[in-house]
């Protein structure tokens, strides 16, 4: 007790440099305790207020803040540093989840999270909250562009162009929707996809192969996507790109939160070489097209610019008059949409087909249903694949599991949400972000029962029909809990190709090639006993990756004696 009211008696015999230490450790120590009694003290208050305040609509109360003890970084470090789902699961065994929101202190910025099967549907249907604080952040942090051109890009509170009667953020969502969601624009991104994929295919040599699975997909599906939707030539412009892109996408989240580059020297490293490079590709396509692209003319896709959305989102580039690195920082950013977590979803249903510790005969009934999609020419009907029950099961079973992603708004005028019992609502303040992580609904222990939330199950999304007796697939019963694709008006525009690119790739592996599982790999390729589960990195950003692979002799089907 003397040591803390007279602290400087009792240091009185230490050499100085070391007194001042021991002040200023004490001083910290009391900073950080009265900072955790404070935080408490206000969370017990404002979650008695919460729970116990009449449930009348006039009545919404701010979420609880959840207690801290670092001021400024808050809650982020726990946060940030658990693996994923682990901060959640501590924090739900002393804050009830029961509350359906609460909010954290990142950085400086108190944050709301919303859990609320309710509140998160509300949520995404509001059309007031916006993603732009997000975006902004994501390309200039993430994507290293220039404060000045993402201004340009967004054009953020500009008036509608007298031309087109649109503002900048509705043309972008207008050429989403014209060549990424309408259906015939869909039908060629999918059919240059597989074919680019099925020439792939049939390069590899036929021999008996021992590949990683996820790592060799890896490269022959982003090979095939960017192809698709980018061109040919960004292939050959961008040297390494493939390479580059996977160790881009490993540090992604840690250039998001600022981390400083010397955490992750390759992934910067990374990201400069591929911006360097397309900024050559923007430099080429320039010279080459003296004509703006036309997204509407008769070509669907052609070498040099690929794709129709592609082109169109070339002469949006240059209707703004944005900068060479600008756009190659822009199409790092598409490319990290169309790739980041179609690929590691179509490598996590490959390997839960292909597990040898799960269900024996899950790997016989998809080949059953993926064979009725087959055509005479051995090519896949997409239309017929994707319809497929089991097959979209599993698809649906893998987002439900892996994604994890943080769906996140800001308010730009004050919000109500409605709480799960419906009487009671929670208080959003404007200028608030409020972020709904999917991980929260899609692994809720209560919602996802036999088998638990944590397992694998292939039919989680199939139902009997009552008149039919057969199996179909069904979504629902699932609102609020399960939104891999976010929702709203900023619900991911690349759902409808994400969809029929990740099925057509499953079904293409499974029938070309035979697989054999040789066994299970960690990162470095060393052996490990089970099947792959979440590499314990950031989470909020999608697709999580995988901590390892599994090992298969491939063998082509069609050359099997
Ligand atoms: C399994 C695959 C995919 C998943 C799980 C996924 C998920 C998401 C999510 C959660 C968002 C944020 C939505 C929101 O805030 O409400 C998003 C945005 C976006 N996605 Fe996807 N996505 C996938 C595939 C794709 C593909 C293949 C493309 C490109 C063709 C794509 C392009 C985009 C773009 C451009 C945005 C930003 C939209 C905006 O700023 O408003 N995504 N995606």
């Amino acid at each position: 007790m003397a040591l803390l009211i007279f602290p400087s008696a009792a240091i009185s015999g230490l050499p100085l440099p070391l007194s001042a230490l021991f002040v200023l450790f004490l001083f910290v120590t009391v900073i950080l305790l009265a900072t955790y009694l404070y935080t408490t003290l206000r969370y017990r208050l404002s979650l008695r207020r919460y729970t116990l305040g009449p449930a009348r609509p006039t009545t919404a109360s701010p979420p609880p803040q959840i207690p801290y003890t670092i001021p400024f970084i808050g809650n982020a470090y726990s946060l940030l540093i658990s693996p994923p789902g682990v901060f959640w699961k501590q924090l739900f065994r002393w804050h009830p989840r029961a509350t359906g929101a609460c909010t954290l202190l990142l950085g400086g910025r108190p944050t709301h999270f919303i859990y609320s099967p309710h509140a998160v549907q509300a949520l995404l249907k509001a059309r007031g909250p916006t993603r732009d604080s997000l975006n902004l952040d994501v390309a200039q942090k993430g994507l290293g562009i220039a404060s000045r051109d993402v201004q340009t890009y967004y054009g953020f509170g500009e008036p509608a162009d007298p031309a087109t009667g649109l503002t900048p953020t509705q043309q972008q969502e207008k050429m989403n929707h014209d060549f990424l969601l309408r259906g015939e624009r869909v039908n060629e991104l999918t059919a240059e996809f597989t074919r680019a994929l099925a020439e792939l295919v049939a390069a590899e040599p036929c021999c008996d192969q021992d590949v990683g699975l996820c790592a060799w997909l890896a490269r022959g599906m982003f090979r095939a996507s960017t192809e698709a939707v980018m061109g040919r030539a960004i292939l050959d412009v961008v040297e390494g790109l493939v390479d580059d892109f996977w160790e881009f996408d490993r540090g992604f989240m840690n250039m998001l939160y600022d981390l400083p580059s010397w955490f992750m020297p390759k992934s910067y490293q990374a990201r400069a070489k591929i911006l360097d490079g397309m900024e050559k590709w923007h430099a080429m396509l320039q010279e080459k097209s003296n004509d703006r692209p036309d997204p509407e003319g008769g070509v669907g896709w052609d070498p040099l610019f690929g794709s129709r959305a592609n082109r169109a989102k070339h002469r949006y580039f240059e209707a703004r008059g944005l900068s060479l690195r600008a756009r190659a920082g822009l199409d790092l950013g598409f490319i990290f949409g169309l790739s980041s977590n179609a690929i590691p979803a179509t490598g996590w249903m490959l390997m839960h087909i292909l597990n040898p510790e799960g269900d024996k005969t899950l790997l016989r009934r998809v080949m059953e249903e993926v064979e009725t999609a087959k055509r005479e020419d051995g090519t896949v009907d997409i239309p017929t694949l994707i319809s497929l029950p089991l097959l979209q099961s599993v698809f649906h079973e893998v987002l439900r599991l892996y994604v994890d992603v943080w769906v996140t708004r800001e308010l730009k005028d004050d919000l109500i949400l409605p709480l799960d019992d419906e009487k009671k609502q929670v208080f959003l303040k404007k200028n608030g972000i409020v972020v709904a992580p999917s991980s929260l609904g899609h692994r809720d222990e209560a919602r996802w029962l036999n088998p638990p939330s944590e397992a694998f199950y292939a039919e989680r999304f199939l139902r009997t029909h009552p008149e039919t007796g057969k199996a179909v697939f069904s979504l629902d019963g699932t609102t609020g809990k399960f939104y891999p694709f976010g929702g709203g008006k900023s619900i991911c525009p690349g759902r409808v190709f994400a969809k029929q690119e990740v099925l057509g790739s499953v079904a293409m592996m499974l029938l070309a090639f035979e697989f054999d599982v040789v066994g299970f790999v960690d990162e470095q390729g060393r052996s490990k006993k089970h099947f792959p589960t979440l590499r314990n990195t950031f989470s909020g950003s999608g697709v999580m990756p995988t901590d390892g692979d599994i090992r298969v002799k491939m063998r082509r089907r069609d050359t099997k004696a």
